[in-house]
């Protein structure tokens, strides 16, 4: 039920402020997915966010809705503005988040999830602090891993060999994450991933309506009868 999920239920007597879900893993191992899975599912309530980047269009990419996609100097221009909240270099491209949106949504007391890599995922943990959930996915091998990305058939064979090669280096990041999902049988790890929502919604430091609410239930019960 959409209602229990987000406004309605705990947030509506409490009160919550708002957190960033991270999501990162190698290229393959199934982040993207899993972003998009809980973040079109409407009733988790979750905003995306689409970064910008330098590198090409995929046949299957939407521009505007999985990345905008801009030439070097359009990137250039949004760092030396100060228009990303963060940015890296990444398999030979460059990448971004786009800082307005996140503040109006955040602004708005809404949850947001990025899919952003480990350099990107420091540089948000150290603006936002405790506001911030990090997930890493890993495979549940390495040779699925390579299965996967020769399965979605979207890169060239070089690409695909140079994001494997840099796969090493970002699967040892694992340990900098709160939460880690081996990402075999995908349904399983779509409700991992809920239920990790669903608890940090609850963390009781998060819920800023708490003393508020608390006090009204000690009011009443100190009225008699
Ligand atoms: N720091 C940072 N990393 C990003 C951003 N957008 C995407 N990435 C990362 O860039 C890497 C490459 O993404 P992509 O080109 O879509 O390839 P894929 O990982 O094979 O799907 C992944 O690790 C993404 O998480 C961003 O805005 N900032
Ligand atoms: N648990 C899974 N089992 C099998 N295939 C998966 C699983 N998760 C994702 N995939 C597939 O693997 C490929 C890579 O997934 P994707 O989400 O694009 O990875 P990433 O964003 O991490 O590069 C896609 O074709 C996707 O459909």
């Amino acid at each position: 039920m959409t209602e229990g999920r987000t406004e309605g239920g705990q947030d509506a007597r409490a009160g919550r402020r708002g957190l960033i879900l991270i999501l990162s893993s190698p290229s393959g191992a199934g982040k993207t997915t899993l972003t998009r899975a809980i973040a079109t599912d409407g009733g988790w309530g979750l905003d995306l966010s689409i970064s910008v980047t330098t590198r090409a269009r995929r046949p299957s990419e939407i521009d505007g809705r999985h990345y905008r996609f801009i030439d070097r100097e359009a990137f250039e221009d949004l760092r030396a503005r100060d228009d990303l909240l963060e940015w890296a270099e990444v398999h030979g491209n460059f990448y971004g988040t786009p800082r307005r949106p996140v503040e109006k949504t955040l602004a708005q007391g809404r949850d947001m999830i990025f899919d952003i890599d480990y350099q990107g995922t420091r540089q948000v943990r150290q603006r936002l602090q405790e506001d911030v959930v990090t997930v890493f996915i890993l495979p549940p091998s390495f040779s699925e891993l390579r299965q996967r990305l020769e399965r979605r058939a979207e890169d060239s064979p070089e690409t695909i060999e140079r994001r494997l090669a840099n796969a090493r280096n970002e699967m040892q990041r694992w340990s900098e994450y709160d939460y880690v999902i081996v990402n075999d049988d995908l349904d399983e790890s779509f409700r991992s991933l809920q239920a990790i929502l669903t608890a940090e919604r609850l963390k009781r430091s998060r819920r800023t309506g708490l003393p508020a609410f608390v006090d009204g239930l000690l009011a009443e019960a100190g009225r008699p009868g």
